[in-house]
């Protein structure tokens, strides 16, 4: 049998102690756990549950444990609010340093932000998107409340060693094209179940020539996909982003699939010539080129979640709609990831411009991404999102209609109060 291994091999390896190939199961050592305000209670509840007969209620470590508030922030009925309360008293019980409250942000933001996250590490959050630190070349991977529970007891989970499927992305991105346009085409193609618990590893220059913050956007949909991780090898580009929040920092440039790794499908892409790409209600996988949606009337647009609510994304978004306005009837709402993203708009002066476009401009969390605590959409309303989700009812009423885009499409949608090609405006 071939020695050599993916990137996911080889992570996997280190956290078993000991080589390993895909198929295998492995009791592995978590790197990083990471909860929040919807999923924490149930995995808290779960922790002091297989803790019942310990004298010594102890997490394994609670320096590796991140718990931030973002999905019900700030507190938008009694029952968040309570699990609030939960969560702050196990945090202040247990010690946990790495605590972000109602004013921080967005998950999946925050974590790398921070320096949460790390190339090679092993990180698992009891949240779908969790995928997302797979852009700096982590294997990341969303758990269920009761499995993190267990990884608060131990510090180990089980996992069956994923297959990789490599998306070899080449060509050049054309004019207001984006990475979002890029994951929303694999995903159309291989289907919402396409790879279905395989590790996506993005590979080819189209793929190495964004920054981090558009790897974030491919890396965060590989769930969409039915992926369980969604893998970028790390490179000078990484170790910049990792460099500015851990001092010193340096890549081990082994951290790479081999010349000869095995994988399960080598699916190859050119996207010189894509157009902007739109996935309409009421599946993610239910893509097609902007130009086929063209003129569909609508009601909200989201700008916003841990998927396109970084600066550079709002940044993109600004300077498509320049000096215009919202369309008349079009709420706009745009929702920065995290402070620290909505700080550096306000300081370029995004949030004024947004402002005075007619846009409300909410602190960072979750908001309406999920149907959360408000901008849900009415019977019969359509919405473009730049968030990873449309299914039925995800953003209110089962009766609503969105659609996902780039920031671009949806900059350039709002202006017009239609969907538009960002192309032509
Ligand atoms: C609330 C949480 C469990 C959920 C997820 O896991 O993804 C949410 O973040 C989402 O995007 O649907
Ligand atoms: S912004 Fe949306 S997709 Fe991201 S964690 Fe929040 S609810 Fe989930």
């Amino acid at each position: 049998m071939s020695d050599k291994q993916t990137i996911t091999e080889k992570i996997f390896s280190r956290a078993a102690e000991r080589p390993v190939k895909a198929g295998d199961f492995v009791l592995a050592n978590i790197d990083r756990a990471m909860t929040h305000d919807i999923t924490g209670p149930l995995a808290v509840e779960g922790f002091y549950e297989i803790m019942r007969n310990e004298k010594e209620k102890k997490v394994w470590d609670p320096d590796k444990i991140v718990i931030l508030f973002d999905h019900q922030v700030p507190a938008d009925s009694l029952n968040a609010a309570q699990n609030h309360i939960m969560l702050r008293k196990f945090v202040a019980e247990q010690d946990i340093k790495n605590f972000y409250d109602i004013f921080e942000g967005v998950c999946h933001q925050v974590m790398p932000e921070k320096g949460h996250v790390l190339p090679g590490q092993l990180v698992v959050g009891s949240d779908s998107h969790t995928c997302a630190y797979g852009s700096l070349g982590a294997f990341a991977t969303g758990i269920g409340s009761t499995d993190m529970a267990a990884v608060f007891a131990i510090g180990k989970l089980w996992f069956r060693v994923p297959e990789t499927i490599r998306f070899e992305v080449n060509g050049r991105l054309g004019e207001r094209v984006y990475s979002k346009d890029i994951i929303l085409k694999l995903i159309g193609d291989i289907g919402a179940d396409g790879a279905r618990y395989k590790a996506c590893e993005y590979a080819g220059d189209a793929v190495k020539s964004l920054d981090v913050s558009q790897r974030m956007t491919i890396s965060n949909m590989a769930i969409e996909m039915g992926g369980k991780a969604g893998i970028i090898e790390p490179d000078s580009i990484t170790e910049e982003y990792i460099k500015e929040r851990v001092p010193g920092y340096k890549l081990d440039t082994d951290l790479k699939s081999d010349d000869g790794a095995n994988y399960s499908d080598i699916r190859k892409y050119d996207v010189s010539d894509m157009p902007p790409q739109v996935a309409c209600p009421h599946n993610v996988d239910n893509v097609v080129d902007v130009t086929e949606v063209e003129g569909k009337k609508i009601d909200q647009v989201l700008l916003g979640s841990c998927t396109n609510g970084r600066f550079e994304d709002l940044k993109i978004a600004a300077d498509i709609m320049g000096d215009r306005p919202v369309a008349k009837g079009v709420r706009l709402l745009v929702i920065p990831a995290s402070r620290t993203e909505y700080m550096k708009a306000l300081k370029a002066g995004l949030v004024e411009q947004f402002m005075n476009a007619g846009a409300l401009v909410e602190s960072p969390c979750c908001g309406p991404c999920m149907g959360g605590s408000f901008g849900l959409l009415g019977p019969g309303e359509v919405c473009i999102a730049t968030s990873n989700r449309n299914f039925k009812g995800r953003q209110g009423s089962a009766d609503a209609f969105v659609y996902l885009s780039s920031p671009a499409t949806a900059a350039a949608s709002a202006i017009k109060g239609k969907i538009t090609d960002p192309r032509s405006v």
